[in-house]
């Protein structure tokens, strides 16, 4: 089934000189969010994206000051097929680059289990243990405008329920991942996206071209550097 294109412009579409300005607006955003989250319902529910775009945003979160952490859940948008020491793992990324740092209760994170067999047992208890609304949604784009484990022409992309085991032939692995039911679903999604390599993706989706499915995620707040925006100076 074919998807048009939701997030076309006008989108709230915020451009950063460099990759650190980008992941500090996003950090900033996240401290604010958490904060408002935390007076108005108690609890601040976030799904955290991998990749290495995020390390930035993780390395300013955590000398932030003022951020409610005990009252902050931890929630993966995807996660590889590995168990959480692998150096590929997003948990264990965000573990190394921020978890360890701040004062998360353990119980309060929620990793997905890339090492379970089969791994749709894995997606089931996630979909499971999910809070009733996140309320932030953090994702990235890949220059192929995947977003989560969300790759073009793969079958999660019309999955239903709230994650899902994914067959990625372009990496010749297996993910686990959000719906986009369950993206759409949160209260706030934002993409953070650095460098030249993200260009063409980025642009096909501010015009409206192409399936990318990052294009699908609805009313997206973008942090983008100037050199995904293409608007580096020669
Ligand atoms: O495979 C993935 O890629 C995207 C983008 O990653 P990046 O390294 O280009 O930042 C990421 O958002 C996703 O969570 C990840 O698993």
């Amino acid at each position: 089934m074919k998807v048009s294109p939701v997030n076309v412009p006008p989108v709230d579409l915020r451009v950063f000189p460099t990759p650190q300005a980008a992941a500090d607006a996003a950090a900033a955003a996240f401290a604010r969010a958490a904060r408002e989250a935390v007076t108005a319902r108690g609890a601040f529910h976030v799904a955290l994206s991998g990749g290495s775009t995020p390390k930035l945003m993780y390395a300013t979160l955590r000398d932030l000051p003022d951020i409610p952490w005990k009252a902050v859940h931890v929630y993966f948008g995807d996660e590889r097929s590995v168990g959480p020491d692998s150096p590929d793992s997003n948990y264990g990324t965000a573990q190394r680059e921020l978890l360890s740092y701040v004062p998360v209760p353990p119980s309060q994170i929620h990793r997905m289990e890339g090492e379970r067999r089969p791994l749709e047992d894995a997606a089931a208890a996630y979909a499971a243990l999910l809070p009733e609304r996140l309320d932030v949604n953090l994702l990235g784009m890949g220059d192929d405008g995947h977003t989560a484990s969300l790759f073009p022409g793969t079958a999660a992309l019309d999955a239903g329920g709230r994650a899902a085991a994914n067959w990625v032939p372009q990496q010749d692995t297996w993910r686990l991942t959000m719906t986009f039911a369950e993206i759409n679903a949160a209260r706030q999604r934002w993409l953070l996206v650095a460098g030249e390599n993200k260009v063409q993706a980025l642009a096909d989706v501010r015009a409206g071209r192409g399936d990318h499915p990052v294009s699908r995620i609805q009313d997206p707040v973008w942090f983008v550097d100037a050199a995904a925006a293409g608007e580096t100076e020669n």
